[in-house]
Order: structure tokens, then C-alpha cells, then sequence
């Protein structure tokens, strides 16, 4: 495991595909999804990236893709919204409607209870929920009956049901297989880009655990600042022919 900024920099001597999370990687962690407006300077950074043409990048979230585009503007940012379900240029699984709604209605009421019903995942979250409070809510949540078919996700704070097959592991595998010329680099922060981290290393990837916690990611940095330094890091480095850009 190697932490920090520099150990990362002479990757981008390579041309990269840099698949980035959005919550807690380019963006700090708010308390509201509404407030989790970018890192200073991501926006920037992600412009420069996409200017120089010489590396690819793609964000994959958790969030609907519109969220993500909202907060990073960069209207040719390729974005893989709902932890892998939603995909530029497809239409959605709209077949998923019904069963968020039933989940919905079997969610417990508790202080501080927040649903996010995503068309074809439901995420509850107990962020504003009362620290002492917390740990029991999580059990109760997680005690929840998960249809056939369907996965339960721990993220912070919350828990989301999603149909399984789709999570970021195969979507960081699809953006992988579309890119075969660039070396494959994710960064995320939380429970859900672990599976992006698994599958990567098999294949000899890059992968960059942004803050604590236990990780199977073999880099780290620090926080979405060290993120954004990183990025413009990427953006500035010389080419393997000794060239910029
Ligand atoms: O895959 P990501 O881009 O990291 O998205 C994961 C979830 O992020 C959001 O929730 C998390 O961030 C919120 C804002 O910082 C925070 O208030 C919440 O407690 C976190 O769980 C988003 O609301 C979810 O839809 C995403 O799945």
C-alpha cells in the first residue's frame, strides 16, 4: 500500500482511463446529497483532464447520472449513474419501479429518515438520524427482507436495495474492456467502489482508496482534496516521450 499524492504522479506518464467515484471522492461528504457540491477545483480539474485528450476519464456513482452532471458540469464527461445500471445512450431497467415502491412502503419510520427512491434502486439514509440512535437503526435496516433478485448495499450512512448483477465492478470492467490502450484507474471512497477495487486488481489496475478504513485498494489518499491535486497532477504530466499533454 502506497499513500499520497506523489507516489501516483509518474502514472500518467501512460495514458490513463481514470474512473472516478463522486461522494466522498470528488466531493466531500455533506449532509444532504443536495449539499455535496465539488471539492475546490474539481470542476477545474476534471476540464483540464478532459481538454488534454490524453487520458480518458468516466465517473461511476451511486447517484443518478443528471446529479452528478449538475454538480460537475462538463457536458462531455461520460457519467455511469446507479452504481452501474444506468449507461450513457440506454434507456433505463424501468421494470423495477413496483418493487422500490413496495420496499418503500416496508422501510420503519425513525428520526431522521431520509428515502431516495431512484426509479430502480431506493436508498434509505439515516444521516440526520441521532448518533446513539444510529447503530440500531442500521441493524434494523439491514434486517429488512431483500426481494429475490435484489442486493442490500451498505454506504455511509445509508442502505440501498438494487437489483444484483449491475454494481461497479462490472461497469468498471465494461469501461475497461471499451478503453484496451489505457491503463485502468479507479478511485473511490466507500463500501460499494470496493467491488470496483476487487475486480481491478485482478487485472492489473490501478486503485486508489480515498480516506480511512479497511481497503482492498493498494493506494491511498488522504481526502477529495488529495483528489483534485491528483487530477491536476494527471493533467500536467509529461507523456512517456518526454511531451506534455
Ligand atoms: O457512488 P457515489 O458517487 O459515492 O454515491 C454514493 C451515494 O452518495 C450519496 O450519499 C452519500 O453522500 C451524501 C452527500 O455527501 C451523504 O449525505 C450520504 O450520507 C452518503 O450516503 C447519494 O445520496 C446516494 O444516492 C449515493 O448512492
Amino acid at each position: 500500500m502506497t499513500s499520497g499524492v506523489e507516489a501516483l504522479a509518474a502514472l500518467a506518464r501512460r495514458p490513463l482511463l481514470i474512473v472516478l467515484d463522486y461522494d466522498g471522492t470528488l466531493a466531500p461528504i455533506a449532509p444532504t446529497p443536495e449539499e455535496a457540491v465539488p471539492e475546490a477545483g474539481a470542476r477545474e480539474a476534471v476540464a483540464a483532464l478532459l481538454a488534454g485528450g490524453r487520458h480518458l476519464l468516466r465517473v461511476l456513482s451511486g447517484r443518478p447520472s443528471a446529479q452528478v452532471r449538475a454538480f460537475l458540469g462538463s457536458p462531455d464527461l461520460p457519467i455511469v449513474g446507479l452504481h452501474g445500471l444506468e449507461w450513457p445512450g440506454e434507456a433505463l431497467p424501468r421494470e423495477h419501479t413496483r418493487t422500490v415502491a413496495k420496499l418503500a412502503a416496508a422501510v420503519p419510520d425513525f428520526p431522521g429518515r431520509r428515502l431516495e427512491d431512484k426509479g430502480v434502486t431506493l436508498a434509505v439514509h439515516y444521516r440526520a438520524t441521532p448518533d446513539d440512535l444510529a447503530g440500531d437503526v442500521q441493524a434494523r435496516l439491514e434486517r429488512l427482507p431483500v426481494p429475490e433478485g435484489w442486493t442490500l448495499l451498505r454506504g455511509k450512512r445509508v442502505v440501498e436495495f438494487r437489483p444484483s448483477g449491475a454494481n461497479k465492478g462490472t461497469a468498471v470492467m465494461r469501461l475497461a474492456r471499451d478503453a484496451p490502450d489505457h491503463l485502468p484507474v479507479y478511485v473511490g471512497d466507500d463500501v460499494t467502489d470496493e467491488e470496483a477495487f476487487e475486480v481491478l486488481a485482478d487485472v492489473g489496475g490501478v486503485t486508489i482508496k480515498v480516506g480511512e478504513g479497511e481497503t482492498r485498494a493498494r493506494h491511498r489518499v488522504a481526502s477529495p482534496s488529495d483528489v483534485v491535486t491528483l487530477l491536476r497532477t494527471w493533467a500536467n504530466a509529461p507523456s512517456e516521450e518526454g511531451e506534455h499533454g
